[in-house]
């Protein structure tokens, strides 16, 4: 695992944007298309609107989200709302999206829906930006859910979550996906998320913070970006 720390979450922002849409555009020179998978949540929103000014061939790039919770795209804690009102947006507006969820009223049985969708992104995943709970969660991989051997073990592509200490049924992709990325990043903001990050560096049980199993893994590369503030 690559660290790099960062003056302030500004200077992060604009660093990292660059670094993304250079990663999509090499990849895009390759292979004709790219794939860009990000997380919801608070961390990214800054981000967002500075990567979707990257001048590159957003056409050619699929996004898509790591998580999503089982909620209407009105509803405040749709992470899909979030992605469309700030990443799908000026340069970015010509990128296609794809949604993780569907129309089913539970995610649990909505697997196949939603493994159905995902055929339109190309894995492995070019850019995978993932962020992390104080309980050591990343993607909906929590460690509070009945799930979480699941979603650490299965084969599929993603997996229906109950969080028993977050709100909203949750789609996740399994970590056998997550892991099929060519450059995973995890966005981290603030002390208390470096000392949750500490922790897991520090101790070996994935179940109890599924973080380890990013980035104590040396198989994809992996690097955080960090920044105090
Ligand atoms: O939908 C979600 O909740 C996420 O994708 C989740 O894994 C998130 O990245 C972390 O909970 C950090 O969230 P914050 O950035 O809000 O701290």
């Amino acid at each position: 695992m690559q660290f790099t720390e960062f003056n302030s979450s500004n200077d992060l922002n604009e660093n990292f944007a660059e670094r993304v849409a250079g990663l999509l555009s090499a990849a895009i020179e390759k292979n004709g298309r790219a794939s860009l998978v990000v997380s919801g949540g608070r961390t990214p929103l800054p981000f967002f609107q500075k990567l979707s000014q990257a001048d590159i061939a957003w056409n050619k790039v699929a996004i898509t989200l790591a998580d999503e919770r089982w909620v209407d795209k009105n509803h405040e804690a749709s992470n899909t709302a979030l992605v469309l009102n700030n990443l799908i947006q000026n340069k970015a507006a010509d990128a296609t999206f794809v949604e993780l969820k569907t129309s089913e009223e539970s995610a649990f049985g909505a697997e196949p829906s939603v493994e159905a969708n995902l055929q339109k992104l190309s894995f492995p995943i070019d850019v995978l930006i993932l962020g992390m709970g104080e309980d050591g969660h990343t993607a909906s991989l929590f460690p509070c859910s009945e799930q979480i051997q699941q979603g650490l073990t299965s084969e599929e592509v993603c997996i229906a979550v109950q969080p028993t200490t977050a709100p909203h049924e949750r789609m996740s992709l399994t970590l056998k996906s997550l892991l099929n990325s060519q450059q995973i990043f995890v966005h981290l903001v603030g002390e208390s998320k470096k000392a949750v990050l500490d922790k897991a560096l520090a101790g070996e049980q994935v179940s109890e913070m599924p973080i380890r199993a990013i980035v104590k893994q040396n198989n994809t590369p992996v690097e955080v970006v960090w920044a105090a503030k």
